[in-house]
């Protein structure tokens, strides 16, 4: 007989979700004593996990599906209609394949690369009398670096507005009313911009270097060896330029680091990029991004004594198993040299989500994330001098994703 699995009891949940952002899942498993329980989300029951032990059950593709998991809301602004977020089976891994093809050291260099030279750029650039938000100037800088690297053209003229187009994105799809139509909006003109450029590699009228995304997605042949439909080439170029702009908020979160934590900002100085590592890993763990990843039981199946019904909505919480105490020595306290020969599994450090990267739904950027935050640090530590000001270094844990108030302002720059 199964047991009856820890409940939240009362009434739907959503409103609470909102309001408590990151810590929904947190302070119920706290409270409930459990790293499973069941309540109610969006008018329908909903089982929460948390932890690595639980985070290998959701990753197991035989009790879990994509399909229909996704709030329609998401789909319509974050991933868009399609993606490979959504996708089960082969079809996942015959999109996920595509994607990962391009994941190799050679791209790792090229993007280190171009972060370091962007940022360059930027600070010659602005004036050196100008205040500037480390959060709004990784935007620019990032969005740069994903056009180049995919093989997007993209004027100097246009690319404020494109990145704001591309931050509507993911600063949309927790948001209601305005920001969340901002969002729906900017979704339908980043797709048209892309579709209009795939067009354009299939007829012939524009032509892309053969490594780059935009030419091998434009030609990809999917699991039945057929191109894919553009608006899908579309939604998955996209997969590439939003993530890679929203690497800006783990760079205001690393400005706040430095800020919160001047310890471990000194020991940063002339360091070797295994500290610098440490420090970004340790900003993965410790701020929170994105809050859970969501699934469907695909099967009727028992875990640890409970029962668990075909098609209920389950969450993961990502933010919480990064700060499980089963998994983390003081959790609370940040701690980069934590990092030093630590032992990783596929379900204990999860920010950008567990299990494996070729078959499961593991974030396919974790890399591009890594070498990004890493040489944005290293030019933020050994190549500007700057100051900064007093502001509101403050965020909210509803606020989806979560960045400080003033954004992280630095201001009287100078190179090293
Ligand atoms: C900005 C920091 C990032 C965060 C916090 C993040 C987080 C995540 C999370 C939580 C997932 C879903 C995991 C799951 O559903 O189980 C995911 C999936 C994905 N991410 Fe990222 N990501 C980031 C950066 C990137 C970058 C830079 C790229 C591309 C270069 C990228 C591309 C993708 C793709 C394509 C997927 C879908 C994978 C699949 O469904 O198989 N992400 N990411």
């Amino acid at each position: 007989m199964a047991q009856n699995m820890p409940e939240d009891a009362g009434f739907d949940r959503t409103l609470s979700v909102l309001k408590e952002g990151y810590e929904f899942i947190m302070n119920r498993s706290e409270s409930l004593n459990s790293d499973v329980f069941e309540t109610r989300i969006m008018g329908e029951k909903a089982i929460c996990l948390t932890g690595s032990e639980a985070a290998e059950l959701f990753y197991d593709d035989t009790r879990f599906r994509r399909r229909d998991a996704a709030p329609s809301r998401v789909e319509k602004t974050l991933f868009g209609k399609g993606a490979v977020q959504t996708l089960d089976g082969e079809q996942h891994r015959n999109r996920k394949a595509m994607l990962m093809s391009l994941m190799d050291n050679e791209a790792m260099e090229e993007i280190e690369m171009l972060v370091l030279h962007y940022w360059q750029q930027y600070f010659e650039e602005a004036g050196s009398l100008e205040t500037v938000e480390l959060y709004e100037a990784a935007k620019v800088v990032f969005l740069q670096v994903a056009a180049k690297w995919t093989g997007v053209p993209l004027e100097e003229s246009e690319t404020e507005e494109r990145a704001a187009q591309i931050s509507d994105l993911f600063e949309s799809p927790a948001a209601l009313g305005l920001q969340h139509w901002k969002g729906r909006r900017a979704r339908s003109e980043a797709n048209d911009w892309i579709e209009g450029l795939v067009e354009g590699v299939r007829t012939g009228a524009f032509e892309v270097d053969n490594g780059k995304a935009l030419h091998t997605f434009s030609w990809h042949r999917d699991e039945k060896g057929e191109l894919l439909d553009k608006g899908i080439v579309a939604v998955e170029i996209i997969n590439l330029l939003r993530p890679m702009t929203a690497v800006s908020v783990w760079v205001a979160m690393i400005g706040l680091a430095m800020h919160e934590f001047p310890e471990e900002r000194e020991k940063l100085t002339g360091a070797g990029e295994e500290r610098l590592e440490w420090f970004i890993q340790e900003v993965r763990r410790y701020y929170p991004f994105f809050p859970f990843a969501a699934a469907r039981t695909d099967v009727d199946f028992e875990w640890q004594g409970y029962h668990f019904e075909e098609g209920t909505l389950t969450l993961l919480d990502l933010y919480g198993t990064n700060r499980h105490p089963a998994d983390w020595v003081h959790p609370e306290t940040f701690m980069p040299e934590r990092f030093e020969g630590w032992q990783q599994t596929p379900f204990n450090f999860i920010p950008q989500g567990g299990g494996d990267y070729d078959f499961g739904h593991r974030c396919a950027g974790e890399f591009v994330t890594i070498v990004m935050m890493r040489a944005t640090l290293d030019f933020l530590v050994n190549r500007l001098e700057y100051d900064v000001p007093e502001q509101d270094f403050s965020f909210e844990f509803n606020d989806i994703p979560a960045v400080p108030n003033d954004k992280i302002k630095i201001n009287n720059y100078r190179s090293k």
